[in-house]
């Protein structure tokens, strides 16, 4: 497995003088404290003298401070400077917006800003839905977090969620040609950020809610959802456990294991994690067990967090009491939506044959994968950087694409379940194993399978409000896909 793939790199831009050091002996001194390089730039040349650029990855940041340490010291280098790889593609942001016609003469102007303009705003006065039409609102989704549960760094505010936010506008554009606006909101508090997106919604097809703590977050969604006539999907949520169960229903297949036998241990009770269990009991676990900080959510106590006392009278159905060590005890199935590195080796050893661990918690999932290779039937994580990503990046944009080509009012159980068999189906059969569970990112097949099955599912439970052409007619090539899914 590649740990480096995805992980850490910088740029060294050495000076070397060429009568004193061999290129030869500085790639030995990398390698010695476990880097790869990955590209080499000459800059510029003299006649005993050279300035390089090289990019260097290591799976762990100590060993690339130990690398820069060590050319400090190295006879006959200078270390001109440093470049973290990642922070350079973040200088300036990651997306920019851009006209999709160019502005060139007056006439141009008058059509696009005034006087033109004003004939195109006055007929979306007179029929509001022109605004679908005439505006960016038929593409455009809002990006929305208050920063408070950002992947899982916790509450670090607007400003530091914005890097997070510009990913996902990334991600809707690149992988489903979603135009998307990251908004950072500057309160925490519930009834102002209510007020805040109901207020910029009218420019907005969707409203994608992003990275916003447990309880308030539920609060949140609903209210929305009640008061718009646009889709709210808060990704935490619907959008991870969409993925989960996709991976899930092809892990059940690699592990010949039944939905309804298994014991599934939830770590992490807070947006992801409760989401996750719903749509696991909708498809039919029955012995389901949610631990959170203070042990497994027992429905025998009383919680200050009112969320958890309605979890645990739906789960939990043997009243198990204590820490995660204790009730993972003979479980087929944990999966984590918690924090880095709580889940030990011998807990998974502990778990029934063949266990499936989906440790899903971001940047650093609850047990590194390595750990337990070797003992575990189906291994899944968050991250790019390791086979089977289960990550909500599967879902978000395929189900958005598909919500504003039908229109969708909603986004419901019915378009996230096909949203889920449309993922896992990308899989075959023939290519299925524990090391393929969950198709790529990059898998072009997966934004549109997703949206053939969402469509489809909001057609049939009445919440598209328009009818893509291909639906319309019955396009044989769409009903072909469908079966071909079913
Ligand atoms: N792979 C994916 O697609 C996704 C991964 N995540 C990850 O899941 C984690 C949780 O995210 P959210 O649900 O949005 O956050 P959240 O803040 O709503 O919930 C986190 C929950 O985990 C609990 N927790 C924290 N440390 C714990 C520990 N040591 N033991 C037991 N429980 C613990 C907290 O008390 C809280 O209830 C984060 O790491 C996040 O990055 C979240 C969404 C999608
Ligand atoms: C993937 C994601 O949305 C998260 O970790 O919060
Ligand atoms: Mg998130």
């Amino acid at each position: 497995m590649n740990t480096k793939m995805g992980g850490k790199s910088i740029i060294l831009r050495l000076e070397l003088q060429t009568e004193q050091i061999h290129f030869g002996q500085l790639i030995t001194v990398i390698t010695e404290n476990g880097g790869d390089v990955i590209a080499i730039d000459v800059i510029q040349t003299g006649s005993n003298w050279t300035v390089r650029d090289i990019t260097v990855a290591a799976s762990e940041q100590s060993q690339l401070e130990a690398i820069t340490a060590r050319m400090k010291e190295l006879e006959g280098v200078r270390l001109i400077h440093v470049s973290d790889r990642t922070f350079l593609l973040h200088l300036g942001g990651k997306i920019e917006m851009k006209p999709k016609s160019p502005i060139q003469n007056r006439d141009d102007l008058s059509r696009v800003y005034t006087p033109d303009v004003a004939r195109v705003c006055l007929a979306i006065h007179e029929k509001q839905e022109n605004a679908y039409n005439l505006t960016i609102k038929r593409n455009t989704v809002a990006v929305i977090s208050d920063g408070t549960a950002v992947l899982g760094l916790g509450n670090i505010g607007p400003y530091a969620a914005m890097p997070v936010m510009e990913g996902k506008a990334m991600l809707f554009k690149q992988l489903a040609d979603v135009d998307a606006f990251p908004i950072c909101l500057n309160t925490q508090d519930t009834d102002e950020i209510v007020a805040t997106i109901k207020n910029l919604a009218p420019g907005f097809g969707g409203i994608n809610l992003e990275d916003i703590a447990a309880p308030r977050c539920f609060e949140i969604e609903d209210r929305l959802r009640k008061e718009l006539d646009i889709p709210v999907f808060h990704d935490d949520q619907h959008g991870t456990a969409v993925v989960l169960y996709a991976g899930l229903i092809n892990a059940l297949k690699v592990v010949g294991k039944r939905i309804d036998e298994v014991k599934v241990v939830v770590c992490g009770i807070g947006a992801a994690g409760i989401a996750c269990s719903n749509i696991l009991l909708a498809a039919g676990v029955k012995e389901l067990i949610g631990v959170d900080r203070s042990g497994a959510l027992v429905r025998t106590e009383e919680y200050s967090n009112t969320t958890w006392n309605e979890y645990a009278q739906r789960t939990n159905p043997h009243l198990r009491s204590g820490s995660l060590h204790d009730v993972i005890e003979g479980a087929d199935i944990f999966i984590g939506l918690s924090a880095g590195g709580i889940l030990k080796r011998a807990d998974v050893q502990r778990m029934a044959a063949d266990p499936i661990v989906f440790v899903m918690a971001n940047p650093t999932p609850e047990i590194q994968p390595d750990e337990i290779e070797d003992i575990a039937g189906v291994i899944a994580t968050g991250r790019s950087d390791f086979p089977n990503q289960i990550n909500n990046v599967l879902c978000f944009p395929g189900i958005f694409r598909a919500a504003l080509d039908c229109r969708a009012a909603t986004i419901n159980e019915e378009m996230k379940l096909a949203a889920s068999a449309a993922i896992a189906s990308v899989v075959s059969q023939q290519e299925l194993n524990k090391l393929y569970i969950i198709p790529s990112v990059f898998n072009q097949e997966v934004v549109r399978r997703i949206r053939t099955s969402v469509i489809q599912a909001a057609i049939q439970t009445g919440v598209a409000r328009r009818t893509p052409r291909e639906f319309l007619q019955g396009d044989a090539s769409a009903q072909a896909e469908l079966q071909e899914q079913a």
